[in-house]
């Protein structure tokens, strides 16, 4: 398989910061009908190093950064609990583009997973108590026996955020833009300290 990428993407043509940039190529994604153009590879590592990586969604960004939501007691959270910095992906393949973010993690605060938590559909609220995410578990059936379990427990009244569930924000040191070209000779624009670099391909 051989794909030939075409596109135009150059100081000229970025915004002046990494957040117009990132909000104009998302729009983009959008626009573009992609699947789950808000899905982005989470890198991270445990505190000896080791690598792991798995796909979360974007639920916000600005000036600080990107923000996701998760279980703070998964792989990943242990990870992030004894090595906050992280990388993560937008695989925008379709258009022939990616955008890559470094940068130190940190949870957000207890209001804003409460205020993205209650906007969740009911049946995910109540996986988010029934799942002990990232354990191994006997069978389907205990998962599906927690869930109902939970939410007998709830009744008619609203779900709050389990403690060890929230959402973590990760600042970045460091966006890349990279635009597939011709001949592989691709636009890679990198903001990092205020500044744009432009790397090779
Ligand atoms: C498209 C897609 C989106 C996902 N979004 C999330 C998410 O936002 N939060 C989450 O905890 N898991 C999400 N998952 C599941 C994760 O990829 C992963 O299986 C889970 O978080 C456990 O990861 P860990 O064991 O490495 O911590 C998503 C999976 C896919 C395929
Ligand atoms: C386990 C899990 N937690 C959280 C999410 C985040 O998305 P949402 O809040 O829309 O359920 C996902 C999305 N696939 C997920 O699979």
């Amino acid at each position: 398989m051989r794909t030939e990428y075409e596109g135009q993407f150059d100081e000229e043509s970025i915004a002046g910061n990494w957040l117009d940039q990132f909000a104009t190529w998302f729009a983009d994604a959008i626009e573009a009908g992609l699947p789950e153009p808000n899905a982005m590879l989470l890198a991270t590592a445990d505190a000896d190093g080791r690598p792991s990586a798995r796909t979360v969604l974007l639920k916000g960004y600005d000036q600080r950064g990107f923000t996701f939501f998760t279980n703070y007691e998964s792989r990943k959270g242990r990870d992030l609990a004894g090595n906050p910095r992280a990388s993560l992906v937008f695989p925008w393949y379709h258009l022939h583009r990616q955008v890559i973010v470094s940068g130190a993690v940190r949870k957000v605060s207890r209001e804003e997973t409460e205020e993205y938590f209650a906007v969740r559909p009911r049946g995910a609220q109540l996986g988010a108590w029934a799942s002990p995410q990232s354990s191994v578990i006997g069978s389907r059936a205990d998962l599906e026996r927690w869930w109902e379990e939970a939410g007998e427990r709830f009744g008619d009244g609203p779900v709050d955020p389990p403690p060890h569930w929230g959402g973590y924000l990760v600042a970045p040191d460091e966006v890349e833009f990279w635009q597939g070209r011709a001949s592989r000779l691709h636009d890679r624009l990198r903001f990092r300290d205020g500044k744009l670099e432009r790397l090779a391909p």
